[in-house]
């Protein structure tokens, strides 16, 4: 080994993310992440979404650290741990007789990483960034240590960092195959085909918000494991067909069955999520087609606790707060809301992930509403529509 402290050696990787067709949805192993299903995806273009990493080490570093888009931080979490782990115990002998570096495969292990990763897309918001960071990492590290693994095993590393990630270690068409073992050592990504392979498709993201998401892919899941009655139905009777199906797709490049398999995925998989009991049913909400959200409280109080979380979550653009509430505005003072400044002084709702965030602006105006009665005559003249002179409008 060269002398202690004179040496720096680095490695630099890009890996791209990938977006799923087939669903990885629940796990049966969440410290080990193994999944209930098997999962397909595309890798993407890594010039438009990927993770970059640099991986130096050096006998001068104290510890390990870890910078990601440019803030440091932390590398304590079980998924990073394992990570790294995994990756030095398979590190090999290295040499480099120009530098008089010499490492051993047992150096390793005393030695310390520093880590600086950048995403070339948002972080955290939905578009798989741990994909392709945790991959990413992985690669890099393998790089940097002489690792001789072969791609399978990589991926099943990349996997503890995050389940999707195993994916992101292979261009073109992957399946993660969810494996049978309780070690998990044959949970693991392998190609299907590769980028060449069907080369027409275009995949456009519709990016409506970059803002961090307030529920992980992570935790997400884990309410579905645990209370949506779909969920085991769906890893063990719908998705192993529809991953048959997919194949076949794939090899024939037959589009409308990919659209077919990939569009009733998708649903299926929010339908999963979606009934979820996130909220122990203290409102209902129901969407029609459109954006618009109906949330339906059961009594007024509920209402008002309720009003105070949105107004603080999707404040006012403008500083007026009574067009921004319509309909029964009675509701506000119930709420002790008679200005603006009573809304900027409104708490967090403590169940809040990211206290700090709100969407200014997101919804044009609330309506406070009730149940009303069917027809009635409106006898006030005054207020008919019509001119009872000219027959037409009033006003024209
Ligand atoms: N470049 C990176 N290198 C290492 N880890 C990363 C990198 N980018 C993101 N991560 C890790 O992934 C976490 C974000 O994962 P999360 O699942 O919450 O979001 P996402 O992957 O962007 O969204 P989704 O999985 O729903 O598509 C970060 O907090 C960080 O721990
Ligand atoms: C909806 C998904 O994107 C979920 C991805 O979940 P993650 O891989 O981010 O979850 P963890 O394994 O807990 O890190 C579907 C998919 O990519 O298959």
């Amino acid at each position: 080994m060269a002398p202690e402290g004179q040496w720096i050696l680095m490695a630099t990787g890009r890996s791209p993310t990938n977006i799923a067709v087939i669903k990885y949805w629940g796990k049966r192993d969440e410290a080990l992440i193994l999944p209930v299903n098997d999962s397909i995806s595309v890798t993407l273009d890594p010039d438009h979404l990927s993770a970059t990493t640099t991986v130096a080490v050096s006998p001068s570093f104290p510890s390990d650290r870890m910078w990601l888009n440019g803030k440091e931080i932390s590398l304590s979490g079980g998924r990073f741990q394992s990570c790294l782990r995994e990756i030095r115990k398979r590190a090999c002998d290295f040499e480099d007789e120009k530098k008089e570096i010499r490492i051993k495969k047992e150096d390793w292990e005393n030695l310390h990483v520093h880590i600086a990763s950048y995403n070339n897309f948002p972080t955290a918001a939905g578009l798989a960034s741990s994909a392709a960071g945790f991959a990413c990492l992985v690669f890099t590290l393998g790089k940097l240590m002489n690792v001789k693994e072969d791609y399978g095993q990589l991926s099943s590393i990349a996997r503890q960092g995050s389940g999707s990630a195993c994916r992101s270690i292979y261009g073109g068409f992957v399946k993660w195959c969810m494996g049978k073992k309780d070690d998990g050592s044959d949970s693991m990504a392998v190609q299907l085909a590769d980028e060449a392979h069907w080369n027409d498709l275009v995949i456009i993201i519709a990016v409506v918000s970059s803002k961090q998401k307030e529920t992980s892919s992570t935790s997400g899941m884990q309410n579905s494991v645990e209370t949506s009655p779909l969920l085991q139905y769906r890893a063990q009777t719908v998705v192993p067909s529809r991953v048959m199906k997919m194949e076949e797709a794939i090899k024939n490049r037959d589009f409308a069955s990919f659209a077919k398999l990939t569009c009733a995925d998708s649903n299926q998989f929010h339908a999963t999520s979606n009934s979820v009991e996130y909220f122990y049913w203290q409102v209902a909400y129901t969407f029609d087609a459109g954006p618009n959200a109906v949330l339906i409280s059961p009594n007024r109080k509920t209402a008002t606790l309720l009003l105070k979380k949105l107004l603080y979550c999707f404040p006012p653009q403008d500083k007026d707060l009574s067009s921004y509430l319509v309909g029964d505005k009675s509701i506000l003072s119930d709420a002790g809301l008679h200005s603006i400044e009573d809304v900027e002084a409104l708490p967090a709702p403590p169940e809040m992930k990211i206290p700090d965030q709100k969407f200014t602006g997101d919804v044009s105006y609330f309506i406070c509403s009730r149940l009303g009665a069917g027809p009635k005559v409106v006898s006030d003249e005054s207020q008919a529509l019509i001119d009872s002179v000219t027959g037409l409008p009033k006003g024209v």
